[in-house]
């Protein structure tokens, strides 16, 4: 009986020191000594990783920054993570330090999906991310090629005004589904061409993917246990499937291009290469660096997945959303519309050009609802002094562009949607100030800018031009939610249903 009492005194006792211990020893051998940046509490084992529950991130990071200051370090697990949260560090991080801030995490979906980061979004900094990069400005993205696209995204607009159409002006439409699926079909279009049996499949795989790249799953909170991690949780077998399912889908639609290829007469035109159909000439022609093998070109098609979708679609749901809450702004943007296409029945992408307002209602929505509040998180490949502190080589570094972009110390009314402000404090939009950052900055910056801009306001022009909006059974504009979820991107939580009434194209 005494020995019973004694152990029940003892057993939590010595858990408790071999915890802390453990702690000691292991967990914070690397940054013992070192001049962090400030940071909550830390518990043994898991460090920082209570601070996390309640609120999404990004909105959580903006407390903490609130009181740690706008650099603060965490211990998720074993891992060391900063967050970034003031324009001036910002630009510190993409441009003074700018080398040292270019590489990204490794997590165990990275390593297995995409071959060791051999893709564009989770390359190591280095000579097969230029390489792959390269292929990307100068081959895929040319001002050539994405003009060639844009009548590609025009038909996607029709598609999308046909189907609102068809609900026929009296039901609500669901057209977070609606966008969601044109966004998809016009990557799908410009990557695959017309029609590809395998989106579906493709485009689950790519999701499936992007859910274990959070850096958050066990085996990436505890490197040094990924293994027996991996091996216990079945994730590690899971993310060989998914590989699997990505490689041979992807086998699949490289063939079928090349039987495309192998069928055409020497001497025929190729007017409509899509993107498979480029990098493939690319390959054959030789005209590839040696370091770029199959592997990375099939990375660079889950890239486009994973960067043209749910953004461009997000992006778009949100500032419908924030037209209707603000009827007057709605009213403008549609004005302008209207009167640059009047007396036309169907909207040419080529005559998309000059609509200044719309344009600045587009750059109000990204900054205040950016469809990527943390960028892409970044990896600090060398021990360095940044902000009066040490960031040791192998952190994980997190740009809380969201709290940036929403700052009152350098946006008037910041949660306010006024896209007046880009007319009156235009050199606050400029990316060169940090203070702007929907699309990151500094060498990652996304590659896909002029892509994505075309495609939302193609999409925009046509949900203006041929439809007047409003909320469902009498619902008053300001009680429409604005609840956020996080997904591929940072999306609405409830989708967004509306009443489209077709406009018959009268002068506003
Ligand atoms: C509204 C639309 C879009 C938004 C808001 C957006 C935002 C971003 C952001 C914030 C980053 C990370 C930049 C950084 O780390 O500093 C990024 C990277 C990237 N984006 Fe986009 N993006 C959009 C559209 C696109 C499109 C249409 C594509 C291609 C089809 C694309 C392809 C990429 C790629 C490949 C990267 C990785 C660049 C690298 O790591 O070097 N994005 N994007």
């Amino acid at each position: 009986m005494e020995g019973l009492q004694l152990s029940i005194i003892l057993l939590p006792l010595i858990t408790s020191i071999l915890l802390i211990l453990i702690d000691k020893l292991w967990f914070h051998r690397n940054t013992r000594g070192l001049n962090l940046p400030p940071g909550p509490w830390k518990l043994p084992i898991i460090g920082s990783l209570h601070h996390l529950a309640g609120d999404l991130p990004h909105r959580r990071f903006r407390s903490l920054a609130e009181k740690y200051g706008p650099l603060f370090h965490l211990k998720l697990g074993e891992v060391d993570l900063v967050v970034i949260a003031s324009p001036e560090l910002a630009a510190e991080s993409m441009k003074a330090h700018d080398t040292a801030f270019a590489s990204r995490p490794q997590f165990m979906a990275t390593r297995i999906i995409m071959c060791d980061g051999g893709d564009i979004v989770f390359a190591p900094f280095g000579k097969l991310w230029g390489q792959l990069r390269k292929i990307l400005t100068v081959e895929l993205f040319t001002a050539k090629r994405v003009k060639h696209f844009r009548s590609f995204m025009q038909k996607e607009g029709d598609i999308l005004v046909d189907k609102i159409r068809a609900a026929g002006g009296s039901s609500a439409v669901n057209l977070t589904d609606l966008l969601l699926s044109m966004a998809n079909n016009t990557i799908s279009r410009t990557s695959f061409g017309m029609e590809c049996a395998h989106q579906d499949k493709i485009f689950k795989a790519v999701k499936e993917t992007f859910k274990y790249t959070s850096g958050l799953d066990l085996v990436d909170l505890y490197p040094s246990f990924n293994k027996f991690l991996g091996e216990i949780t079945g994730l590690r077998r899971h993310l060989e499937k998914v590989h699997h399912v990505l490689d041979s889908t992807l086998n699949e639609i490289f063939e079928e291009h090349e039987d495309k290829y192998n069928s055409r007469r020497s001497d025929e035109a190729v007017a409509d290469e899509d993107l498979v159909d480029v990098l493939l000439r690319l390959n054959r022609s030789g005209e590839l660096d040696a370091s770029v093998k199959m592997e990375n070109i099939k990375g660079v098609v889950v890239d486009l997945i994973l960067g043209g979708t749910e953004t461009t679609s997000a992006i778009l749901e949100w500032t419908m959303s924030e037209l209707i809450r603000h009827p007057e702004v709605m009213r403008k943007a549609q004005s302008e519309v209207r009167n640059a296409f009047r007396g036309k029945t169907e909207i040419h992408e080529e005559d998309v050009t000059d609509l200044p307002y719309l344009n600045m209602v587009v750059k109000e929505s990204l900054r205040l609802r950016s469809p990527a509040p943390f960028l892409v998180p970044r990896h600090v490949s060398e021990t360095i002094e940044f902000g009066g502190y040490t960031i040791p080589a192998g952190t994980r570094v997190l740009i809380n562009a969201w709290a940036i972009m929403r700052d009152p110390t350098y946006w008037k009314d910041s949660e306010t949607f006024n896209p007046e402000r880009v007319k009156t404090a235009e050199q606050d939009f400029n990316a060169s100030r940090f203070q702007y950052l929907p699309y990151g900055g500094g060498r990652r910056i996304c590659p896909g800018i002029n892509f994505g801009m075309a495609s939302i306001e193609i999409i925009l022009v046509n949900l203006l031009y041929h439809f007047d909006w409003e909320l469902p059974g009498g619902m008053r504009a300001e009680d429409l939610d604005m609840e956020e979820t996080m997904g591929l991107a940072l999306t609405r939580k409830n989708p967004l249903y509306v009443v489209a009434t077709p406009h018959h194209n009268k002068i506003i």
